[in-house]
């Protein structure tokens, strides 16, 4: 498959040694608003860039009929004029804030326990992520996706970063060099607490998730979730 690549940061060159790996060619490296882009050679794109160059990204990809993959998170004011756009072009888009297998079945997890918290009103959650000090957004993309999880679930109406009124659920960003990512969602009785954890190690596990589901969206057409990559419920 020829992918190009938007986005050739942390990312970027984490995704090109996998797709190498797995026979893939890679097309064309992105780092700034290209104008020159061959689209006719791209099977696939693959955006991991800047929370200010992610919607112009998708916007150009599905303008030229190209299925683009996004993992870059910090741009979701914008995610339902992608949809849209998607739609009046027939196109194939996936955004997910998180693509490592890992966390999407901790993303199950996490909905699966705010199902069960739901009628336990003696418990209160809040959730912390932890990233990186290059790290331009916060609260993450993976923090709101847990937080959305705790919202479908419950009476919880909305997330807030660090302090939260009642019926919202506080997160807390931290930055420490050279982490890769750590969500922690937790629920505080008066008695005990219950919490539920996910570490990445390194970046391998957003990377390959990107590619395989590069590799799934060639020749499909719609707006795709991990779900529907995963095949998860
Ligand atoms: N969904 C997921 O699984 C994951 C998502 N992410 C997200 O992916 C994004 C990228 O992360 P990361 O690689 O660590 O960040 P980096 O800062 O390392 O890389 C971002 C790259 O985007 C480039 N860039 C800037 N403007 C544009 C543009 N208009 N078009 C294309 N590229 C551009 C930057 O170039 P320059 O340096 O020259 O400005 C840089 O090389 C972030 O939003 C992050 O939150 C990260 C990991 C996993
Ligand atoms: O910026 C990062 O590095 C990451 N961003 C994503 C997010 O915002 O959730 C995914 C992962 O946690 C790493």
């Amino acid at each position: 498959m020829n992918i190009a690549l938007f986005g050739y940061g942390k990312m970027g060159k984490m995704i090109e040694k996998i797709a190498i790996k797995r026979n893939h060619i890679i097309v064309a490296k992105i780092d700034l608003d290209a104008t020159d882009i061959n689209f006719s050679d791209i099977d696939v794109a693959i955006d991991f860039s800047m929370p200010n160059a992610a919607f112009g990204n998708i916007k150009n990809c599905l303008e030229h009929n190209v299925p683009i993959i996004s993992g870059t998170t910090g741009w979701l004011q914008d995610y339902q004029k992608a949809v849209e756009l998607c739609k009046k072009n027939n196109g194939a888009f996936i955004y997910a804030s998180n693509f490592s297998l890992g966390v999407n079945l901790f993303f199950e997890l996490n909905s699966y326990l705010a199902k069960l918290m739901a009628s336990q009103d003696q418990y209160s959650v809040a959730m912390e992520e932890i990233h990186h000090t290059q790290k331009l957004d916060a609260p993450s993309g993976t923090a709101i996706t847990l937080a959305e999880g705790v919202i479908d679930n419950t009476d919880y109406a909305n997330w807030k970063l660090d302090s939260a009124g009642d019926r919202e659920i506080p997160i807390t960003a931290k930055r420490i060099a050279d982490t890769p990512g750590t969500h922690t969602v937790s629920y505080e009785s008066e008695v005990d607490s219950i919490e539920i954890k996910h570490t990445a190690h390194n970046r391998e596990g957003f990377a390959l998730g990107a590619v395989i589901a590069a590799e799934w969206i060639v020749r499909k057409t719609g707006v795709f979730t991990m779900k529907d990559v995963l095949n998860l419920s």
